[in-house]
């Protein structure tokens, strides 16, 4: 059975102020009685609401990646490719190569991979178009391999996810995907609302608590961010929490402020625990095209990014910034976004991946 906390208010909780100049000087030391906290208790058993009963009806069956992927650009470009081609000639590797430099996937990766066919095609070790597209699904793959790196939470207890990106990426709602993940998995799980610049941002981070069931900690519109996930550690490590996943603001990579106080959070996290945050998860939105290699670039600079999370690449993205990023940073992709439903956060596979864009199968 689900095991509830009373709804926690403690009116001798100390409220919080709004944001605190200096929380590395005043760091608070009670958070265990968080300003604001939306608290049923975390639970190890899995929440009572089956997944199918928080999911959206469409989520009941959860789509293929060949049906969520088989829209974006680089999907219907190397579809209409080899149905176009069925010889192998030049004429099919240039127009393969422009493919995947429209398709985000970045002007060296792309010559690099079709040179390559084009000396094998020259070796005359393809047989026909067939046997060039077989090549090109081995050579993506082989690309997404090493960043195709699951993560593992039960490392440290808590585990803190610190999630981090620019404005508009998914960020609160990969939150409320990783929750139902975890919960299914039977982990006590905590939010902490570290999005304090926009008053709806608490609110959507208290909504997804509220359908996982799950303690929120936050605090007021403009309230200091480290404070608030400072908070919420310490209240993970009294209730024991396994997982505490910490939504930090949408902020440009721009905007030298906001990307120095992601540095401060982890901070003031380490005055807690000396390995926190244990990983810092940025988000990605798949449609952003080539910016999001300099938006990484930036954030790693600034705080370590450990792991990725690409969203919404069900949508109109053209697919191809999953192999920039992987050629680029190396860095793990931990998950991938395929839709707005709970159920739509796949932990990453380069082989399912590949496949969505370019099945086995010549259905092309
Ligand atoms: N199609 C699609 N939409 C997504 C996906 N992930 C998130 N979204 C949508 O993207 C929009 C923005 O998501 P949020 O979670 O609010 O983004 P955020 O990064 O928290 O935004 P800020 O708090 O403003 O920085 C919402 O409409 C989500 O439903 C995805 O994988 N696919």
């Amino acid at each position: 059975m689900l095991k509830f906390w009373k709804k926690k208010n403690d009116p001798t909780a100390p409220k919080r102020e709004a944001a605190q100049d200096d929380v590395d000087a005043n760091a608070p030391q009670n958070a265990d009685a968080p300003a604001e906290s939306v608290a049923p208790e975390p639970t190890r058993e899995a929440p009572s609401a089956a997944p199918e009963e928080i999911a959206a009806p469409e989520e009941k069956a959860p789509r293929s990646w060949r049906e969520r992927l088989g829209g974006s650009g680089i999907a219907r470009g190397l579809g209409g490719l080899f149905k176009r081609n069925p010889q192998l000639d030049d004429a099919l590797l240039d127009e393969l190569e422009t493919i995947l430099i429209t398709s985000d996937v970045g002007v060296t990766a792309s010559t690099t991979l079709v040179e390559s066919l084009r000396q094998r095609v020259r070796k005359r070790e393809f047989a026909d178009a067939a046997a060039l597209r077989n090549a090109l699904r081995e050579a993506l793959i082989e690309q997404l391999r090493p960043v195709q790196q699951s993560l593992d939470v039960t490392t440290h207890t808590p585990f803190v996810m610190l999630v981090v990106g620019v404005n508009g990426v998914g960020k609160t709602t990969t939150i409320g995907k990783l929750t139902h993940h975890h919960l299914a998995a039977g982990r006590k799980v905590m939010l902490a609302a570290g999005d304090t610049f926009r008053a709806a941002a608490v609110e959507q981070l208290k909504t997804w608590g509220e359908r996982n069931q799950v303690p929120v900690v936050a605090q007021g519109q403009g309230a200091d961010s480290a404070s608030v996930i400072f908070d919420a550690l310490q209240g993970a490590q009294s209730r024991k929490a396994d997982l505490l996943i910490a939504d930090t603001a949408g902020r440009l990579h721009t905007q030298g402020g906001l990307m120095d106080e992601l540095g401060k959070i982890a901070r003031v996290l380490k005055k807690l625990d000396a390995d926190a945050p244990n990983e810092v998860l940025m988000v990605i939105d798949g449609t952003t095209g080539q910016n999001a290699v300099s938006q990484v670039r930036q954030f790693h600079q600034a705080i370590g990014v450990t792991g990725l999370v690409v969203t919404k690449l069900d949508g109109t993205a053209r697919g191809g910034v999953v192999f920039a990023l992987a050629r680029e940073f190396g860095l793990p992709i931990r998950y991938v976004g395929l839709g707005e439903g709970i159920a739509d956060l796949r932990p990453f596979d380069a082989e399912a991946y590949v496949d969505g864009l370019l099945p086995v199968e010549t259905d092309a």
